[in-house]
C-alpha cells in the first residue's frame, strides 16, 4: 500500500475579537474545500484557530470563558467535522479547551487530529507555555498563556492515523528540540503544529527581523534531526493591531521546505508527501539505535520534580487555571 498522501497547510489570516466561531469555521471549511480540490486528504489549521489570540488581553469571568470550547465537536464546530466526512479529509485543529474534572475547572491550549471519518484520533495539550501570569503595563500586547492555560498533562503522544504514525505540538513547543525528539523517539513520521507568533518580541526587539528565520529554523531542524515530515501552520496578518508572522509550510525529513504560503491571509499550500521517506534519515545519519548516546544526555531530564512542584504551586495560586468549581 502506498504511503504517499497529499497534505495541506491551511493558514488563517486575522480573526477579529468579535468574529463569531461560525465565521472562523466557515473560513476553515472554505480552506478545506480548496485543499480537497487540490487532492489533499489531510489539512493542518493553526493554534487557537476558532478565535482571536485572546491571551493578548487581561480578561476575566464570562468574557474570558467565551474563548474556550467546553465540547468538541460543539454546535459551532460540528460543521467542520461534517465537512471532513463529506470530503474525506482529516484535520488538525488548535483550540482553547475548558473542562470540569474532579470538582475543578481545567484549561488547556489543545490540538486534536480528526480522521476523515470524523473521529478524534489524537489529542495534545501544550507543554511549553510562553509569556507571563500577570498583566504587565509596559507591554502593548499581553501574552497571558501562562495565566490562561495549565501545563499540558499528556506529554507528547503519537497515534496511528492516515496510514502512518502522527504527532502534534503547538507553537512555542517548536522552539524546543526536546519536543521533536520525544515525538521522534516514539516513531512520529508526520508532526503537525499550529502557531500564533507576533512579529514583535518585546523583551528583545532586536530579534524582530529574525522571527521568520527562527520559525523555519526550529521546524526544519525538528524535521531533519528526527527524520519526520513537519507541517507548520500560522494564524497570520494584523490581528487586532498585532502583526503575526505567516510562513506556513510543509517540510521534508531532509529539512527542506517543499511548499509554503506566500501571503498573510487565508491561504492553502499543498504537497504530496511519502511517509516512507522518513527512512532516508532514520536508517542513516539519525539511526537512533546505532548512533544516539542517551547515556550522555542526563542533564536534559534533571530538575523534573522541582519543576513539577513549581508549576503545582503556581496552579494552586492561580484562579484561572485549575480552579475549584
Ligand atoms: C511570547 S513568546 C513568542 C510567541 C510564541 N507564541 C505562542 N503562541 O506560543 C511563539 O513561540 O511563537
Amino acid at each position: 500500500m502506498s504511503r504517499s498522501i497529499v497534505v495541506a497547510t491551511a493558514q488563517l489570516g486575522p480573526i477579529a475579537r468579535d468574529e463569531p466561531r461560525a465565521s472562523a469555521v466557515a473560513r476553515m471549511i472554505a480552506l478545506m474545500e480548496t485543499a480537497h480540490s487540490r487532492g489533499a486528504r489531510l489539512v493542518v489549521f493553526p493554534e487557537l484557530a476558532l478565535t482571536t489570540f485572546f491571551p493578548r488581553w487581561l480578561l476575566e469571568g464570562d468574557e474570558l470563558d467565551a474563548f474556550y470550547e467546553t465540547e468538541m465537536p460543539g454546535p459551532d464546530t460540528a460543521p467542520l467535522f461534517e465537512a471532513a466526512k463529506r470530503l474525506g479529509v482529516g484535520f488538525y485543529l488548535g483550540y482553547a479547551e475548558l473542562l470540569h474534572e474532579g470538582g475543578t475547572t481545567r484549561r488547556f491550549n489543545t490540538s486534536i487530529f480528526v480522521t476523515p471519518e470524523g473521529e478524534i484520533a489524537g489529542r495534545y495539550r501544550k507543554v511549553h507555555l510562553p509569556g507571563h501570569y500577570n498583566h504587565e503595563d509596559w507591554r502593548r500586547f499581553q501574552h497571558l498563556e501562562k495565566r490562561y492555560f495549565e501545563h499540558g498533562d499528556l506529554g507528547f503522544p503519537v497515534f496511528e492515523a492516515m496510514g502512518g504514525t502522527l504527532g502534534m505540538c503547538l507553537c512555542n513547543d517548536r522552539r524546543w528540540p526536546e519536543t521533536f525528539r520525544v515525538l521522534g523517539l516514539r516513531g512520529a513520521e508526520l508532526i503537525m503544529l499550529g502557531y500564533n507568533t507576533p512579529q514583535h518580541y518585546p523583551q528583545a526587539p532586536e530579534h524582530d527581523h529574525l522571527q521568520d528565520f527562527h520559525n523555519h529554523l526550529s521546524m526544519q531542524h525538528g524535521a531533519y534531526a528526527n527524520g519526520a515530515w513537519v507541517i507548520g501552520t500560522a494564524k497570520a496578518g494584523r490581528e487586532e493591531g498585532c502583526d503575526l508572522i505567516a510562513g506556513s509550510c510543509i517540510i521534508a525529513p531532509t529539512g527542506e521546505i517543499i511548499a509554503r504560503t506566500q501571503g498573510v491571509g487565508d491561504e492553502v499550500a499543498v504537497a504530496e508527501i511519502d511517509l516512507d521517506r522518513c527512512r532516508e534519515l532514520r536508517e542513516n545519519v539519525f539511526n537512533f539505535a546505532l548512533h544516539r548516546e542517551p547515556g550522555d544526555y542526563g542533564p536534559i531530564c534533571e530538575g523534573a520534580e522541582a519543576r513539577a512542584e513549581e508549576r503545582a504551586e503556581i496552579t494552586r495560586n492561580s484562579r484561572f487555571t485549575a480552579s475549584a468549581d
